[in-house]
């Protein structure tokens, strides 16, 4: 697989960051909006459920004292049935509270009634609040049950008791919950639109208001809200209603009857708004994202650039500025400083062995002179340079003898001396060599062939009447002296003929100088 670049990986690395940060933002962001939007709601829905069954009990409160009131004028009414019908139709018409109004005796026998539509006047209330009443003598609040008439119906009512605290009756009022009545314009204010809705329940979990009518008077079982509002409870939770819809319900009970109001809206309406917040994000985090992209790349590439450039180095070792190039790379941190150091200083050691391997590799081990690669590779060098030059082959004359009579080690040291003797008779820009036995070359650039002629000739004589060690008679030299660029001879050509020009000093009888014939003609 291909390796990223350092660049590429600042541009992954900054791209992935911004990317990263922009993700936890919306997160964060989402997460907090929605939380807060849902305990916000709840809040509201407990608060809202609070005051509606405040209002309930304020209201039931308000009827029991109106029908308290009424009961007096009752009781000072008499057997007057006409009265009696007038104080019935006074509390029917001139309040809200009720949607009838009846005055019934101790037998049960209704004495009056409001509105007369009702046609009971005059009989026997069979009906469950009527009996509760007459039974327990008491102010009551009915659970809600089917009316004679066939309503279903909540009863409030209050004992007529005279003076000697005689029990005469009762005057009470009916709430139809299927029908406008006092609940309606309690609870039915209640905002409705966005799945928000408001309902109460009576002790039993039985429905006694809701905006979907037909569900007045069903019992709900299971609904945990219901549970605990029965029980007393004053609270607010994320529930599932009865259709399978996510609700988040505030419920507060109305103590008095054990009643329960419930307020809810469904989670879905409560997040409706946030995509559109949370497309407000993003509109005003993009320029944000740009921004951390763009400043993570500029730190990256300011702190990778000085790695980079030694990357490149490394890779261009081979190049011969390489340490000038390396030297100006600016680091600015301890690491890419460390980093710089030690490959310049890797760099001059590889160096320093490449130099010591070169030199070992071109030096002839005996005499510390060129070898014949060195050699060669000086005439590459020049030739490409088109460096005239002049050579002289030398050749040591019956060296076989001095081998075989005074040893090989004794022949060695003569190699040795003679070459002591060719490098002190050189110029420091002419190059010595050993070509291979006891053949030597020397190379002497920008030299003239008869100059070149001179040298040689010194250099015979001075070996001529030097004395070497070990070795009781003179050594002597045969040496040839050819030149470049002489017409057009290549490099090879002018050695061959230097190699000619030594064979005929040879077959001069040694010990003496030969130009080439073929030199510069
Ligand atoms: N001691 C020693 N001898 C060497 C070395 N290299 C070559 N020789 C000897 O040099 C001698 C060269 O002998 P020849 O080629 O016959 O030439 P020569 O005896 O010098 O005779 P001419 O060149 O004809 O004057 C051989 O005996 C080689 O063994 C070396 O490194 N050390």
């Amino acid at each position: 697989m291909r390796k990223l670049n350092l660049r590429q990986l600042i541009l992954l690395l900054s791209v992935s960051t911004a990317v990263l940060i922009l993700a936890n933002t919306f997160y964060t962001s989402h997460k907090t909006q929605r939380d807060l939007l849902i305990a916000q709601t709840l809040e509201a829905n407990q608060a809202y459920a609070s005051k509606m069954a405040n209002s309930i009990e304020d209201f039931l409160s308000a009827a029991q004292q109106q029908l308290a009131f009424a009961a007096q004028d009752v009781l000072l009414a008499g057997n007057n049935l006409e009265k009696l019908g007038h104080i019935a139709n006074r509390l029917n018409e001139q309040t809200d509270s009720f949607n009838s109004v009846f005055i019934v005796d101790t037998s049960g026998v209704v004495i009056a009634a409001s509105p007369e539509a009702v046609g009971l006047f005059g009989k026997v209330v069979m009906s469950e609040g009527a009996e509760q009443a007459l039974r327990e003598r008491i102010p009551l609040v009915s659970k809600p049950y089917v009316s004679v008439t066939g309503r279903l119906l909540v009863f409030i009512s209050q004992p007529i008791i005279d003076a000697q605290d005689n029990y005469l009756g009762f005057i009470g009022g009916s709430i139809y919950l299927h029908e406008k009545s006092i609940l309606y314009s309690l609870l039915g204010r209640h905002y409705h639109a966005n799945d928000a809705y408001i309902y109460a329940v009576d002790s039993g979990g039985r429905i006694i208001y809701h905006q979907d009518a037909e569900r007045i008077g069903e019992v709900i079982v299971g609904n945990p809200v219901i549970e605990k509002v029965v029980k007393q409870q004053t609270g607010s939770q994320y529930l599932l209603n009865s259709h399978g819809i996510e609700m988040l319900a505030g419920y507060a009970p109305v103590p008095s009857t054990n009643w329960g109001v419930v307020t809810q809206r469904s989670l879905e309406a409560t997040l409706s708004g946030m995509d559109q917040q949370m497309l407000a994000v993003a509109k005003y985090s993009f320029p944000f994202f740009i921004f951390i992209v763009w400043l993570v790349w500029l730190v990256s590439r300011w702190i990778s650039k000085p790695l980079w450039q030694l990357a490149r180095s490394a890779e261009e070792l081979d190049e011969p500025d390489i340490n000038t190039q390396i030297s100006s790379i600016s680091v600015w941190y301890f690491e890419a400083s460390q980093l710089k150091r030690a490959m310049l200083r890797g760099l001059a050691g590889l160096n320093k062995k490449m130099g010591k391997l070169n030199l070992e590799n071109i030096t002839d081990p005996l005499t510390g002179l060129i070898n014949r690669r060195g050699m060669q590779i000086a005439l590459d060098e020049w030739e490409r340079q088109e460096q005239p030059f002049s050579v002289i082959v030398a050749d040591i004359d019956h060296f076989k003898r001095i081998n075989d009579e005074f040893g090989h080690d004794v022949g060695d040291r003569v190699l040795q001396t003679l070459a002591q003797h060719m490098q002190a008779a050189s110029r420091p820009d002419d190059l010595v060599c050993r070509s291979g036995g006891e053949e030597f070359v020397i190379l002497l650039p920008q030299t003239e062939t008869a100059v070149a002629h001179r040298v040689a000739e010194r250099l015979r004589k001075r070996i001529a009447e030097s004395i070497c060690p070990n070795v009781n008679r003179p050594v002597t030299l045969s040496l040839g002296v050819a030149s470049w660029p002489c017409g057009s001879a290549s490099i090879a050509q002018v050695l061959k003929n230097a190699d000619i020009a030594l064979y005929a000093a040879k077959d001069a009888g040694r010990n003496q100088v030969q130009a080439s014939q073929t030199a510069c003609e």
